[in-house]
């Protein structure tokens, strides 16, 4: 068999919370071609339900790994809810189904049966409660849930859109913890995964990190906060001294002025609100949200359950769409590093 005749590596999607948009966003992906076979993990009927009342006409199919699929068909690694879902009411009883689907999809990946994991929206509140407040770990994100169930002691959250990289050293966490949770070795971990990522899974030979500082205007020289000078400079300057390009800690407002950015190929914010709204300004619609530092790779929308638009057919496909790309761009970096270090 000729390299082009090979069949595509298949690619997990998992459809997300039953009552938001992600089923329906799910159908639109018959309407693309896909470098990666797409997989949709959810359950058959409501993918069937969902796509029809939203006005699709897509065709779901049981996935069989060993045929190819029909033109125009959408394949699906079928998972039941636990109970019917309607659009834009939550119901806890299907919390656990959505977690299937993120086991189901991490399982695939670690074993190689799906060469990535594209994740449509979860609503984190209604998994908590599923949960109950006996529960070792509440659910506070993908991101976590993954580093925990790959066994990873650190990941970073990136997103990626408009023009932009922005990478995060904490992530789903009160403002009020983030002083204390920026360490030194929080702050060191983050930079040597967002480095090695950008290299291995981007193809960018020599990453150049714009850090932000904690504290306004990078804490003004100690009088507007003193992390700067404590915690970010001397990481910074230890990880200059291996080689490392590293541009900080810099003012977070003027860290996104364009002339700043053009200097760098990541902004790493110390916290979610100082780097996500101005990501989401520049690419609502069309970003992709990343988790570095996995065994696997897993991108994501950059948008929540938009439980309102649920069942309307007005939801927008692009940042899954973008999602698609990113992980299938990462694919094929990832394997092209890989190739490159063993010659
Ligand atoms: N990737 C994820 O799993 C993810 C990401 C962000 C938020 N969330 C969760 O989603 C839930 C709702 O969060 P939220 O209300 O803050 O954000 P949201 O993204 O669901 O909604 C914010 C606004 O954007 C609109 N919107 C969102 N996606 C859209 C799309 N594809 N097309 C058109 N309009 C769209 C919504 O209608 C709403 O006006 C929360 O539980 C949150 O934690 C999940
Ligand atoms: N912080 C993310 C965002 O605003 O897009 C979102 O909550 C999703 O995070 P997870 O990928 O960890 O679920």
């Amino acid at each position: 068999m000729s390299a082009d005749k090979r069949p595509k590596p298949a690619l997990a999607i998992t459809s997300g919370e039953p009552a938001g948009i992600g089923p329906e966003l799910c159908a639109r992906l018959a309407e693309r071609d896909w470098p990666l076979r797409p997989v949709v993990l959810g359950d058959i009927d409501l993918l069937r339900e969902r796509g029809a009342r939203a006005g699709f006409t897509t065709r779901f199919e049981p996935w069989n790994a060993h045929a190819e699929p029909g033109s125009g068909v959408l394949e699906v690694l079928h998972l039941p809810l636990a109970t019917p879902s309607r659009p834009g009411v939550l119901d806890a009883a299907n919390g656990r189904y959505v977690l299937d689907l993120l086991d189901r999809a991490i399982a695939g990946c670690k074993r190689g049966e799906f060469a990535a994991m594209v994740t449509a929206p979860v609503h984190k509140g209604v998994i908590c409660e599923s949960l109950g407040a006996a529960a070792a770990m509440p659910f506070s994100g993908h991101t976590e849930y993954l580093a925990e169930h790959t066994a990873t002691p650190r990941v970073v959250m990136m997103l990626v859109g408009g023009g932009l990289r922005v990478a995060l050293v904490t992530t789903h966490l009160p403002l009020s913890q983030v002083p204390a949770a920026i360490t030194p070795q929080a702050l060191e971990e983050t930079l040597r995964i967002v480095h090695a990522a950008l290299i291995t899974d981007f193809g960018i030979a020599q990453p150049r990190i714009l850090v932000a500082g904690l504290n306004p205007h990078a804490g003004e020289g100690g009088h507007m906060g003193r992390e700067e000078i404590e915690v970010i400079e001397p990481v910074l300057e230890r990880l200059r001294g291996e080689g490392m390009q590293l541009i900080g800690p810099l003012p977070a407002d003027t860290l996104f002025v364009p002339h700043t950015l053009e200097k760098g190929d990541v902004a790493l914010a110390m916290y979610h609100d100082q780097g996500l709204p101005v990501l989401k300004h520049a690419s609502f619609g069309g970003g992709v949200n990343v988790t570095l530092g996995l065994p696997i790779i897993r991108t994501s929308v950059d948008h929540g359950t938009a439980l309102e638009l649920a069942g309307s057919g007005r939801a927008d496909p692009g940042s899954l769409f973008a999602a698609i790309d990113l992980a299938a761009m990462m694919v094929i970096a990832r394997a092209a590093h890989a190739t490159t270090s063993a010659s």
